[in-house]
């Protein structure tokens, strides 16, 4: 990460402190994890050992290296592999371990080699299972009211229908023991849409980048808000960044991009509309789905390569979804809630705009007052419950 003279850099996060979240993430969510893929399709004996054996890396061993064969090997190895491997998956980065679980998870089940489950995403049965769901019918049912509504109001709707899409993702849900923290404080921690909407000005054809996070009932609102930027000419062109490959259980792939899409345009009402929206501006080349190597990677966007820098210096806004890519953007780091936004985001090579549901410790650019509230109400629990959400924007 650049210097930053005034704000000085605080811990990384790791998983080493029994008790932390990111320990529970290892040591509890990654062997549910591993029990729901052995469960999603009938692998065959090859694939349980190598299941097998990932469980017992993970929660007893070390960090392995990836077959020398593996396509993606020196990637990993200049994304920090030489200094991890063969170091408990504790006591290194927690964002480097999480992420390196999900590589590890889909060479078990054979997603790289090739044969018979090559490309085959683990988790799609859980993904298609949400997107089928009674509650996104319900979603998709709402936009036909908000059609006569006035501007400004389907505006708040869609941005906010993608904001809380993000409390949605499948990985969140895999902890049913989580308590469900009910306090008096805002769910809005931070509400900076004001700026974001002066970014996108009515008819200014801005150059949009939405790095999505989740597949599902988080993707379907996303593409919402994009379809409604295009058809108010706040956008004039798209990119949507999606992972090159299925990563922490409900990420957005391409394939999942086409899922939701042929959900919008085969749904009854104003939400095909949205869909065929969606079709036109991807036929004719006015939204663009990218999958670069780096949304993928283990590390801060602070570290990330020219050609994304490049791509995103030159958009009008980043919209940044979901807690994984806060980490990333701010930087996975014990941060004091106060640390300015604008600080901790400075590396940002363009104006930025973070929607997030809170599900992890990072946080920044609270005021003292909004942060004095939240621990009293619930002591540390609104960092991690999903309940609370966050608009934050660096122009
Ligand atoms: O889908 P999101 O919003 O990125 O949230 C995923 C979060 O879940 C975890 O994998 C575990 O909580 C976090 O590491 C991550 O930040």
């Amino acid at each position: 990460m650049p210097d930053r003279s005034d704000t000085p850099l605080a811990p990384v996060l790791l998983g080493d402190e029994p008790g932390s979240f990111p320990h529970s993430v290892l040591a509890e969510r990654h062997p549910a994890i591993i029990r729901q893929v052995r469960e999603s399709f009938p692998y065959g004996p090859e694939r349980h050992r190598a299941l097998d054996a990932l469980l017992a890396s993970c929660t007893e061993g070390v960090l392995e290296p990836l077959p020398a064969d593996a396509l993606d090997r020196d990637r990993w190895t200049q994304w920090g592999a030489e200094a991890y491997t063969g170091r408990p998956w504790f006591d290194v980065p927690w964002l480097w371990s999480e992420s390196y679980f999900y590589r590890r998870l889909l060479e078990a089940v054979g997603y790289f080699a090739p044969g018979p489950w090559q490309g085959i995403d683990p988790f799609r049965p859980s993904k298609l299972a949400e997107l089928d769901a009674r509650e996104t019918d319900e979603e998709l049912a709402a936009l036909d009211a908000l059609a006569d509504r006035p501007a400004d109001e389907r505006d708040r709707a869609l941005l906010h229908g993608s904001l809380w899409g993000n409390r949605a993702d499948l990985g969140f849900r895999l902890d049913a023991g989580r308590d469900e923290t009910s306090s008096d404080t805002p769910p809005l921690v931070a509400d900076d849409s004001e700026t974001l909407w002066s970014l996108l000005p009515p008819a200014g054809s801005a150059t949009l980048c939405l790095i999505a996070d989740n597949a599902g009932r988080e993707l379907v609102p996303d593409l919402l808000l994009i379809a409604h930027l295009l058809a108010q000419g706040r956008v004039g062109r798209a990119v949507l960044h999606v992972k090159p490959y299925p990563y922490y259980v409900s990420d957005a792939t391409h394939a999942d991009v086409l899922d939701a899409l042929r959900r919008l345009t085969a749904a009854p009402g104003a939400a095909a509309t949205y869909g065929d929206t969606l079709w036109s501006a991807m036929t004719d080349g006015r939204l663009t789905v990218r999958a670069h190597p780096f949304s993928s990677a283990p590390l801060p966007f602070a570290d990330m390569p020219g050609d994304l820098r490049e791509e995103l210096a030159a958009a009008t806004l980043t919209v940044v979804k979901g807690d994984l890519n806060y980490r990333r953007l701010v930087g996975d780091r014990r941060w004091p809630p106060t640390t300015p936004f604008t600080e901790v985001t400075a590396h940002f090579p363009g104006p930025v705009a973070a929607l997030r549901t809170l599900k992890s410790d990072v946080i920044t650019g609270l005021d003292a007052r909004t942060e004095a509230a939240l621990v009293e109400a619930e002591g540390q629990k609104w960092r991690t419950g999903g309940t609370h959400a966050l608009i934050q924007v660096r122009t």
